[in-house]
C-alpha cells in the first residue's frame, strides 16, 4: 500500500506536487494518469525517496521509502529503462544489486527468465533495444519480489507484442496481491490495464477513483441514431427531455436515452431506423474533460482531439 498525505514539492516557486492525498492498495493495477508536466515523476521519485518533500509524507506499507530496513524487498520500480550501466551485462547488472540487497543468486535467474533475457542475459547492456531495457529494469524491479510495484511510462517505445506483455505482466502481479502503480499517456492502453485511477493535474489531485466511476462521472455515453425522418424522430426525442444533437455527417446523437428507448418511440412513430448505436464514453473522452484545465504545456492546437467531444457542454459548468 501507498499512501500520501498533504504530500507538496516545490522547486523554488514551481509547485510541481500540491498537497496531494491518495491511496494506492494492493490487489489492484492503479493507474497514474496526467497531462505532461502534472507531477507524476516528481510524485513517484518522492514515494522512492530519491527527492524530500517540502510538506506532507508518503508511505509505503506504512513506512517512509528511507526507513525501509530491505527497500528493494518491499518496492520495486522502473523509472528509467536506460538505467543500467552500459558497459555491464544484464546479468552482472542485477547480480550487483541483488548482491547489495542480500538477495541470493538464483533470483536472478528466475527474473531474467520471468522478462525474456535469459537468452541475452551475458551480453553488453549497451547494445540493448528499448524493448530489452524495458525489460531488464522491470527484471530489476521484481529482484526482491516486492509487494509494491512502480512503473513510470512502461510501454514507451515498446512494440505491440512488448505492450500486451506488460500488460499482461501487471495484471498478474496485480492477481498475486500486490500493489501495482502505473503511470502511463496511453489511455487506450491503460483503459485496458487499470482498475483503479489516480488523476493528477499541476500537482493536485484531481480524482482517486474506480476505472468505471472515473469515466461514468467524467464522460456522457450516447446513442447514434440515422433515420430518413430525422426531421420528425428528433422532435420526438427531444419532448422526452433527451438531449439531441447534430453530429454533421447525417446522425444525430443522443442523450440520456438507451438505444431500445429510442428503437422503442421510433417504431411506435412508424419511423424507419438506419442506424441505432450505442457509444461508450472512453478513458481518453474523460480524461479530456477532467484535465482540459489542467494541461501544463498546450500545443497550438485545440487540447481536445474530436471535435463532438469539445462541443458538448460539461455537466454542471463550461470547460
Ligand atoms: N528538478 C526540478 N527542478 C525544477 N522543476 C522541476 C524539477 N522536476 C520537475 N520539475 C517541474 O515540476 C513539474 C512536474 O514535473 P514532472 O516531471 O513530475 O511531471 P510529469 O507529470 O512526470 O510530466 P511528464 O508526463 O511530461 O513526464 C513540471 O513543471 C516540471 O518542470
Amino acid at each position: 500500500m501507498i499512501e500520501a498525505r498533504g504530500l507538496t514539492k516545490r522547486y523554488g516557486a514551481k509547485v510541481a506536487v500540491d498537497h496531494a492525498d491518495f491511496t494506492v492498495r494492493p490487489g489492484k493495477v492503479t493507474g497514474f494518469l496526467g497531462p505532461n508536466g502534472a507531477g507524476k515523476s516528481t510524485t513517484m521519485r518522492l514515494i522512492l525517496g530519491l527527492d524530500r518533500p517540502t510538506e506532507g509524507e508518503v508511505t509505503v506499507n506504512g513506512r517512509s521509502y528511507r526507513e525501509l530496513p530491505a527497500p528493494l524487498r518491499e518496492v520495486g520500480a522502473l523509472l528509467e529503462a536506460r538505467a543500467a550501466h552500459g558497459g555491464r551485462s544484464a546479468y552482472n547488472h542485477l547480480w550487483c544489486l541483488a548482491r547489495s540487497n542480500g538477495i541470493p543468486r538464483r533470483r536472478v535467474d528466475e527474473v531474467l527468465e520471468l522478462v525474456g533475457l535469459a537468452a541475452v542475459a551475458k551480453k553488453p547492456v549497451r547494445g540493448f533495444s528499448l524493448g530489452m531495457s524495458q525489460r531488464l529494469g522491470i527484471a530489476a524491479a521484481l529482484l526482491g519480489d516486492p509487494g509494491v510495484l512502480m512503473f513510470d511510462e512502461p510501454v514507451n517505445g515498446l512494440d505491440p507484442e512488448g505492450i500486451v506483455w506488460i500488460r499482461t505482466l501487471m495484471r498478474q502481479l496485480a492477481a498475486e496481491g500486490r500493489t501495482v502503480f502505473v503511470s502511463s499517456h496511453l489511455m487506450s492502453e491503460m483503459a485496458l490495464t487499470a482498475d483503479h485511477l489516480v488523476v493528477i493535474g499541476k500537482g493536485r489531485i484531481l480524482a482517486d477513483t474506480s476505472m468505471r466511476e472515473f469515466i461514468d462521472a467524467n464522460a456522457t455515453s450516447h446513442v447514434r441514431v440515422r433515420s430518413p425522418h430525422l426531421d420528425r424522430l428528433a422532435p420526438l426525442l427531444a419532448e422526452k427531455g433527451w438531449r439531441v444533437e447534430d453530429d454533421s455527417e447525417g446522425a444525430v446523437r443522443v442523450y440520456g436515452a438507451t438505444a431500445e428507448q429510442i428503437g422503442d418511440l421510433a417504431g411506435e412513430a412508424g419511423l424507419w431506423l438506419h442506424e441505432l448505436t450505442g457509444v461508450q464514453a472512453s478513458l481518453e473522452d474523460a480524461f479530456m474533460r477532467l484535465t482540459g484545465e489542467a494541461v501544463e504545456y498546450h500545443a497550438g492546437a485545440p487540447a481536445v482531439p474530436h471535435q463532438a467531444q469539445a462541443a458538448e457542454p460539461l455537466p454542471g459548468g463550461g470547460r
